[in-house]
C-alpha cells in the first residue's frame, strides 16, 4: 500500500504564471477546483492507505476534512521550498520501510485512478523510482518510491532528468511514465485553453470541480476572448490540444 502526499501552496500564491489571464481570486478558485479533482481520485483509491495534504493554506484543513484525509500544516515542518517541505513531510509520516510513498502535484484535473494504479504496479514490479512526467517530458508531476529509498527531491526545472540522474547515482532503476492525466498539468495560458476546450466536451476526462469552475458564463466568455490570440498562434487547436494529445496510459 502507498501513502500519498499532496503538496499545496498557499492558494493566494498559486498559479502566478496565469496572472495574465486570471485575477488573483480566479487563480485561487481554479487551483482549489483542481486540487478537489485530484483529492476526489486519491481519497477513493484502493491502492492508497493514507493521503496527506501538505499545506499552509488557510482552507487546507477544511479541504482535507471534506475528503476525509489527513492535513499536515507546512509550518510544523520548519522547511522552506517544495523539495525541503516534501523531505520533511516524508520524515513526519514515518511509514514502514516497504510502504510506497506517492508524491503528486495538485494541478492535475484530468487525473484518473487507473494512472495511479499503473504507477503503483510499475514500482512494485521494478522497485526504484517511478517518475510521472509532463507532456514535454521535462517535469515531474508524480513521484513514487519505497519509503526506505526516498530520493533527494529535485522538483523544479528539468526535474524529470534530475530525478533520473539521482536514481542512476543511487544504483536504482527509474521508470518514466507519461499518462494523459498526470502529464497534463496546468501552468501556462495554453493549458487553460486546453481546459476550456475539454470543458465543452462531455466525454472528456476533466474532473467535475474544474469543469464546474470553468462553466461560470462570464469567466468562460472572458477566457475565450483572452485566449483567442493564443489559439491563433498555436495553429489548429484540435491538433495541439485534443484529449489525448500526450500520454499513454497502458
Ligand atoms: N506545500 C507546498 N506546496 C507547494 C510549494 N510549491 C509548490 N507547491 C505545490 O506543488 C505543485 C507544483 O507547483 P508549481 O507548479 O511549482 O507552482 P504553482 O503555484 O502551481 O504555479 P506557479 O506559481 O505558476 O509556479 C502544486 O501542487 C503546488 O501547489 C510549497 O512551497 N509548499
Ligand atoms: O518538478 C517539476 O517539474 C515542477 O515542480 C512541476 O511543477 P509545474 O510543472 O506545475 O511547474
Amino acid at each position: 500500500m502507498a501513502h500519498a502526499l499532496l503538496p499545496l501552496k498557499d492558494l493566494v500564491a498559486a498559479k502566478t504564471r496565469l496572472s495574465g489571464i486570471l485575477s488573483a481570486s480566479e487563480r485561487r478558485g481554479l487551483m482549489q477546483a483542481m486540487a478537489q479533482d485530484v483529492l476526489a481520485v486519491l481519497s477513493n483509491h484502493p491502492g492508497l492507505s493514507a493521503v496527506t495534504l501538505v499545506s499552509d493554506d488557510p482552507g487546507a484543513s477544511l479541504l482535507a476534512a471534506n475528503y476525509a484525509i489527513e492535513h499536515l500544516p507546512e509550518q510544523e515542518l520548519a522547511a522552506e521550498g517544495l523539495n525541503a517541505v516534501l523531505a520533511a513531510a516524508c520524515e513526519r509520516i514515518s511509514p514502514q520501510a516497504e510502504t510506497q510513498i506517492l508524491v503528486l502535484h495538485a494541478d492535475l484535473p484530468f487525473l484518473q485512478g487507473h494512472e495511479i494504479q499503473l504507477a503503483l504496479e510499475r514500482q512494485q514490479q521494478s522497485g526504484g523510482l517511478v517518475i510521472g512526467t509532463d507532456c514535454e517530458q521535462s517535469g515531474t508531476n508524480l513521484l513514487l518510491f519505497a519509503a526506505n529509498e526516498r530520493p533527494l527531491f529535485h522538483f523544479g526545472v528539468d526535474s524529470c532528468a534530475k530525478h533520473q540522474d539521482w536514481a542512476r547515482q543511487a544504483g536504482l532503476p527509474a521508470q518514466v511514465l507519461q499518462t494523459s492525466g498526470v502529464a497534463r498539468d496546468v501552468d501556462q495560458p495554453r493549458d487553460v485553453l486546453m481546459l476550456l476546450q475539454a470543458s465543452l466536451d462531455p466525454n472528456s476526462a476533466l474532473g467535475a470541480s474544474t469543469r464546474a469552475f470553468l462553466s461560470e458564463p462570464k469567466l468562460a466568455a472572458r477566457l475565450h476572448i483572452a485566449l483567442a490570440d493564443l489559439d491563433d498562434e498555436q495553429g489548429s487547436p484540435q491538433a495541439t490540444f485534443s484529449e489525448d494529445y500526450c500520454g499513454h496510459d497502458k
